[in-house]
């Protein structure tokens, strides 16, 4: 990991809280849905509660924590395309999620998905056009280029997501567990790349339960836990007590 000087705020996130609300889908008793059958339920999981923190340019954070415990729900915040209850976000620039749901067209081609892709994150046509072979060799799928998205293996979808989306240059690159899936070297090209964003003083946040991926590309770990954040510092010590709590049975770790 190279020693790229910090830079001024890239993202603050200030008591952020965001909740989810369900309807229906509970099982009610006898008398109760004599009357409430049609009526339904409504149900609020308060996904994210409290959150705040300060990254800067330059910087490549990693975030860990439980499945459930807010992280995606996080990041979608973060890239504006999740509301907030409450709380405020500020980016110094663009933001843009690579998530292994990223939205792109499963009927459509590797290469339209590469232009509207572009576009969807904010590039110009021109952009767009001047860094198709840049992301076509990125990717690196052949001739899958060519055929719809439904085609390709879960590795492959990863593979052009992370080429969309890092082509794009964003100031604060969002990544949700999408190198997971990915070769090991693809793996390295993704994290030459990370680092090259980060050279070029942006912004990286990487959503991983792979603890050695956050160790290689991270130099500080928020740890989400029950939507709030349990601990924001140096990889190494929140790792540590991290690994500590994970090791522990189910039982005695439910207070952490
Ligand atoms: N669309 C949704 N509607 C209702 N609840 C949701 C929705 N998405 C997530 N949740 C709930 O919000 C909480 C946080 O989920 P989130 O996906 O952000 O966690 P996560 O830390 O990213 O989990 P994982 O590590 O398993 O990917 C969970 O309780 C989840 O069930």
């Amino acid at each position: 990991m190279a020693d790229i000087p910090l830079g001024r705020p890239s993202l603050i996130v200030d008591d952020v809280h965001v909740d989810y609300r369900t309807y229906g889908g509970r099982r009610l008793g006898p008398r109760q849905s004599r009357l409430l059958r049609h009526v339904g339920t409504v149900d609020v999981v308060q996904a994210v509660r409290g959150v705040s923190f300060v990254a800067r340019h330059g910087e490549s954070i990693g975030v860990v924590g439980h499945n459930g415990s807010g992280k995606s729900t996080l990041m979608r915040a973060i890239a504006g395309s999740q509301p907030l209850k409450s709380g405020a976000i500020w980016t110094d620039g663009s933001a843009a999620l690579l998530g292994v749901n990223a939205a792109l067209m499963r009927d459509l081609s590797g290469e339209q998905n590469i232009r509207l892709g572009g576009l969807a994150l904010g590039q110009t046509r021109g952009q767009v056009a001047a860094s198709y072979d840049e992301v076509a060799d990125f990717a690196g799928i052949g001739e899958f280029l060519h055929l719809p998205m439904r085609t390709y293996s879960a590795g492959m979808g990863a593979r052009l997501r992370f080429a969309i989306s890092s082509a794009a240059r964003p100031d604060i690159l969002l990544i949700d567990e999408a190198l997971a899936t990915g070769d090991a070297e693809f793996r390295r090209r993704s994290e030459r790349r990370i680092e090259e964003i980060r050279a070029q003083a942006g912004t990286v946040l990487l959503v991983s339960h792979q603890l050695s991926h956050i160790r290689e590309m991270c130099d500080r770990v928020l740890w989400i836990h029950r939507g709030e954040l349990l601990a924001d510092g140096p990889t190494a010590e929140v790792l540590e007590r991290y690994a500590e709590v994970t090791s522990l049975p189910a039982k005695r770790r439910a207070g952490a």
